[in-house]
C-alpha cells in the first residue's frame, strides 16, 4: 500500500502570531511525500531525503492520525504502521511554511495508500496536518494560514483560534522569493512582541478581507520586521516597484508580487544579498495526489 502526493509551499500576507487570523498564498516550489503501510508494522517512521539530521516527527504524527481515522475503518486494511520520506524543494524553517507543505503531501500521501481521499474534505485534510503540527510543537497558532493556502492553493484568510477558512481567491501573481542562508524556526519565534502590534495585524486582515492582499502584505511586512528584528531593506529596495513585499512568516525569507520585469529588478537587488533568490509564480491547485 503505496501512496505519493506533493503539497507546495507558501508566502505569507498576514502573520498569524499577533491577532491569530493569518493570510498566505501558494507558490510553485513543491515538497513530495511518499508513504508506504503495513499491517505487520506496529511504527511509523519518517526520513527527509537530504537530511538525516531532520525532525520528522511531524510528518509521522500526520501518518498516524490518517491511520487512527481510516486505517481500520469497515472495508479498510487494518494497518498500524509504515514509512514515509518526503523530499522537499521548500527550504526548511525559512519562512516558506515547509511544515505545512510536509503536513499536507504526507496526510494526502497516507489516504492514497488507504485509497480514501475521498473520505475528507480538502480543509480537513489541512486541519489534520495542523493537529499534527500543534501536538510535536513545531507551530505556534496551528497555521490553518499557511495549510489551508498549501492544501488549496491561491489565497486564504484563515482564523488559526477556530481553524476556520474566512477567504479564499484564486490569484495569479509572479512571485519573487528571497531566501537568507539562516533558519528561523516558527516555535522559536518572540510570540509577545508580534501581539503589541495586533492594531497594525487587524489593518492587514481588514485589507485581506477587501481582497487588497498586495498592500496588506507590505504593511505586514514592515510590521513584522520591525516586531521580529528584521532588516526592513528588501522591503525598501521593492515597495515602489512591486505591488507587495513582505517578510513570510517569521523570516527570513521575503516575498515580492507584482509585474515579472519589476521583479527581475528587484531581483538585481536582492541577488546581491547572501542566500538564493527564485523568480516563481502563485500556485492554485494546492495539494495532489501523484
Ligand atoms: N520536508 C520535511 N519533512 C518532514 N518534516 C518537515 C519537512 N519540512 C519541514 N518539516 C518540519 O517542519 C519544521 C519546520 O517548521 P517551521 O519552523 O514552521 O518552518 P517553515 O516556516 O518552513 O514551515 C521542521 O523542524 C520539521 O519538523
Ligand atoms: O507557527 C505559526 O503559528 C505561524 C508561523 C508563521 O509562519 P512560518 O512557519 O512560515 O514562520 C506565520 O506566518 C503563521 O501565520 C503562523
Amino acid at each position: 500500500m503505496e501512496g505519493q502526493a506533493r503539497a507546495p509551499a507558501a508566502g505569507t500576507v498576514l502573520n498569524a502570531l499577533a491577532t491569530g487570523r493569518g493570510s498566505a498564498f501558494a507558490i510553485d516550489e513543491y515538497t513530495t511525500a511518499t508513504v508506504e503501510l503495513s499491517t505487520e508494522r506496529e511504527d511509523v517512521t519518517g526520513e527527509v531525503a537530504g537530511a538525516p539530521d531532520a525532525d520528522t516527527r511531524l510528518v509521522e504524527r500526520c501518518v498516524e492520525y490518517v491511520i487512527d481515522a481510516h486505517g481500520g475503518a469497515v472495508g479498510m486494511p487494518a494497518v498500524s504502521g509504515g514509512t514515509v520520506r518526503t523530499e522537499s524543494e521548500v527550504p526548511m524553517a525559512s519562512g516558506l511554511k515547509s511544515s505545512s507543505a510536509a503536513a499536507n503531501a504526507t496526510v494526502m500521501a497516507t489516504l492514497s495508500a488507504l485509497e480514501a481521499t475521498d473520505r475528507m474534505t480538502r480543509e480537513d485534510m489541512a486541519r489534520l496536518g495542523v493537529m499534527a503540527a500543534r501536538d510535536v510543537g513545531v507551530t505556534i497558532t496551528g497555521a490553518f494560514d499557511d495549510a489551508s493556502a498549501s492544501m488549496l492553493g491561491g489565497v486564504t484568510v484563515t482564523d488559526n483560534e477556530s481553524d476556520d477558512l474566512l477567504a479564499r481567491e484564486e490569484v495569479d501573481w509572479d512571485v519573487l522569493v528571497w531566501t537568507p542562508p539562516e533558519q528561523s524556526f516558527s516555535a522559536d519565534a518572540d510570540v509577545d512582541r508580534c501581539r503589541q502590534i495586533a492594531p497594525m495585524a487587524r489593518l492587514v486582515e481588514d485589507l485581506a478581507l477587501d481582497g487588497d492582499y498586495q498592500r496588506a502584505m507590505t504593511v505586514n511586512g514592515l510590521a513584522f520586521c520591525a516586531a521580529l528584528g528584521f532588516d526592513t531593506e528588501p522591503i525598501v529596495e521593492g515597495i515602489s516597484q512591486v505591488e507587495g513585499v513582505s517578510l513570510s512568516g517569521t523570516g527570513p525569507s521575503f516575498t515580492a508580487v507584482g509585474d515579472r520585469q519589476a521583479l527581475e529588478q528587484v531581483r538585481e537587488y536582492w541577488d546581491e544579498r547572501p542566500g538564493r533568490t527564485l523568480l516563481t509564480t502563485t500556485q492554485t491547485e494546492g495539494t495532489q495526489t501523484q
